[in-house]
């Protein structure tokens, strides 16, 4: 690993747990909004953030209230930024190829002019005086020859361009649509990925599960909330593993994961739920540099389905009264609506 990387790493450890102190102080969640002020404020601390920090007071849930605002005024519309510079790369490159065009347009149209006026003079003279003419005539074939070639140069360093646009709205589209921790969708990109889904004619049924990690707040406070990273990470790691790569994985909120199983009856859903509970009860972790064991992982899962026609809104409220059984019956269970 590059000295670089190393340097980051110790750097970001050292930020995350400023910050982790920080929001347990205030008595507040590591969520991930949340979480990315408080990285950003002990990162690169943007002086109007840190006044508008300063100024959050009241009980932890108007503090929290406080902090979904500050996320929204300065972390969404970092990124709304980054979205308007890219359309104007996007509209300079549009304007200047479309100039390109039409100025080569403008010459082929001189040059089919002259063309028109050489043609009764060609008829008309003999001797040198023809042989002007078509030196003339040739002058302007090469200058038109000339201006097609400065077009096919602009319009492949154009398509170069196009490419690169291309690979950094995708780049972009991906921070966006996922969440930092997980590196699974968040809900911006669930939301992409059933409306891809709900284009294709045979994705119904589609099975929904909502997956919530049980005593998820005792874990943290037992073990701090670095180690709660580190378990999201492996329990979406590990949904990942056993579902199919058509299936969608999302990160739905702190503790909690969302999976749309397309062409999958609600019962099959919960025969696949049943399948991941048991793979996620079996994970064991060690704490770093001892043999002791954390405590046991479980997740409780909520499951029902969406037919054509349905939201997926719908089919989340639904799952989510299944999960509120799975929860009540014990945890460590899946239900189906
Ligand atoms: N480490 C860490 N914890 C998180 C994150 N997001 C949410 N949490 C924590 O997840 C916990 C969820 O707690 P609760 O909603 O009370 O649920 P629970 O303790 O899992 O209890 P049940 O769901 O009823 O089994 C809270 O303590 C949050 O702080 C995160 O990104 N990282």
């Amino acid at each position: 690993m590059s000295e670089q990387i190393q340097e980051t790493i110790k750097e970001s450890g050292h930020i995350s747990r400023q910050a982790m102190a920080w929001l347990r102080d205030l008595q507040l969640p590591a969520d991930p909004v949340c979480y990315h002020v408080a990285y950003e404020l002990f990162h690169r601390p943007n002086p109007e953030m840190k006044q508008r920090v300063a100024q959050l007071h009241g009980t932890p849930d108007e503090m929290y209230e406080g902090f979904q605002q500050i996320y929204q005024d300065f972390i969404t519309s970092k990124q709304e930024n980054n979205l308007r510079q890219f359309s104007r790369k996007i509209d300079n490159l549009a304007n200047r190829t479309l100039f390109n065009v039409s100025d080569t347009q403008i010459h082929l149209k001189a040059y089919s002019g002259t063309l028109e006026e050489i043609q009764p003079l060609l008829e008309a003279t003999s001797g040198d005086a023809k042989i002007n003419v078509i030196s003339l005539l040739i002058n302007e074939t090469e200058k038109v020859h000339r201006h097609a070639e400065s077009l096919e140069d602009k319009l492949k360093l154009a398509t170069e361009e196009i490419k690169a646009l291309q690979e950094e709205h995708l780049q972009f589209k991906d921070k966006v649509n996922r969440d930092p921790l997980t590196q699974v969708l968040n809900r911006s990109g669930l939301q992409e990925a059933f409306e891809n889904l709900a284009d294709e004619d045979n994705c119904y049924p589609m099975a929904v599960l909502l997956a919530d990690i049980d005593h998820f707040k005792a874990f943290n406070d037992e073990h701090g909330h670095l180690i709660g990273d580190n378990v999201l990470k492996l329990v979406s790691a590990t949904l990942k593993k056993y579902i199919k790569r058509s299936d969608i994985l999302a990160r739905f909120g702190g503790e909690e994961f969302l999976l749309l199983l397309p062409h999958t009856e609600k019962e099959n859903g919960a025969v696949v739920a049943e399948s991941l509970r048991k793979r996620i009860e079996k994970l064991t972790v060690k704490k770093k540099g001892s043999d002791e064991y954390l405590r046991r992982i479980t997740i409780s899962i909520g499951v029902s389905d969406i037919q054509q026609e349905q939201s997926l809104t719908d089919g989340i409220d639904r799952a989510d009264k299944a999960l509120y059984r799975s929860k009540n019956n014990g945890r460590n269970c899946v239900n189906i609506v």
